[in-house]
């Protein structure tokens, strides 16, 4: 899939959000937006704020001013576990898996984020509960098969290598058809490799599912390879916004990246 010209309507805006802790000030107006099936990748040394950004979309930290819009529409007044049914979905940079409980049954958890149910309607089976519970079965293995979990999806997830649960995670997120998938530094912790891979299933999920990505990452070979847009964040404002080949040769950038390194 194509991204959608600039010039429709954003998936996702950020509108001049601020945020403080105490006397910092970890987002001093950020702006951007993001159209649909874009990979946008947000970038930034360490303290930037891309954590900080992340908790605002997810919903785990509410701005002191601004706004966040999906499809147009704020979301601010939803909390955190309402985001999966907003339409955005989000994986953890450390992996936030049920450890004891299956592969199948984790990706599950997330497909349940958009369905429906009540006591009464489960204990008495009532057909439509039957018709999402199949739907919910053909989501999981459709998931399984597309992420190539097939040969782990019986085992708890504590025994499987890290990759390996990272893909778990971002099967969970797609469970619940995310309109928007973040990604948090979805390459740490993995190998030259595995991160060639991950930039080819990130680019797989958007091209074949339709999923607009935002990737927070410090991982520059992937994110300059996959990210139609990158964002760049420095002491909490925007330095820099455009393409890879833009921002990396954006003198601004530079200097945030070396003055970085040399603390
Ligand atoms: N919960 C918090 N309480 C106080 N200060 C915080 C909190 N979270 C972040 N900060 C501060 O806000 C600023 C932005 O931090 P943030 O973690 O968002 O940056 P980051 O770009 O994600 O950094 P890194 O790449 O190291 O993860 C930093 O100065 C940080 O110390």
């Amino acid at each position: 899939m194509q991204a959608q010209p600039v010039s429709s309507p954003p998936q996702l805006a950020v509108r001049d959000v601020v945020v403080r802790f105490g006397g910092i000030v970890a987002l001093d107006g950020i702006a951007f937006e993001l159209h649909k099936g874009q990979i946008l990748g947000l970038i930034g040394p360490n303290g930037a704020g891309k954590t900080t950004l992340f908790n605002c979309l997810s919903r785990l930290y509410t701005p002191a001013s601004g706004d966040i819009l999906y499809d147009g529409k704020s979301v601010l007044a939803k909390k955190a576990h309402e985001m999966p049914a907003v339409g955005i979905g989000r994986s953890f940079q450390n992996v936030a898996l049920f450890q004891r409980m299956s592969v199948r049954d984790n990706i599950r958890v997330g497909a349940h984020a958009n369905s429906r149910s009540d006591f009464f309607s489960d204990a008495l089976r009532l057909p439509w509960v039957r018709r999402q519970e199949a739907e919910v079965d053909a989501t999981v293995s459709e998931l399984i098969e597309y992420l190539e979990l097939g040969s782990v999806a019986d085992l708890p997830v504590d025994g499987l290598p890290f990759g390996t649960r990272k893909r778990v995670e971002i099967a969970r997120a797609l469970a619940a058809r995310p309109g928007v998938l973040l990604l948090d530094e979805p390459a740490g912790g993995l190998n030259h490799d595995e991160v060639g891979e991950l930039g080819r299933l990130i680019q797989h999920i958007r091209d074949d599912r339709g999923v607009t990505v935002l990737l927070v990452e410090h991982h520059m070979g992937l994110v300059m390879s996959i990210s139609d847009k990158v964002v760049v964040l420095s002491f909490g404002r925007k330095i820099a916004e455009g393409t890879p080949a833009e921002v990396q040769q954006n003198p601004d950038v530079i200097a945030a990246y070396l003055g970085g390194q040399s603390e």
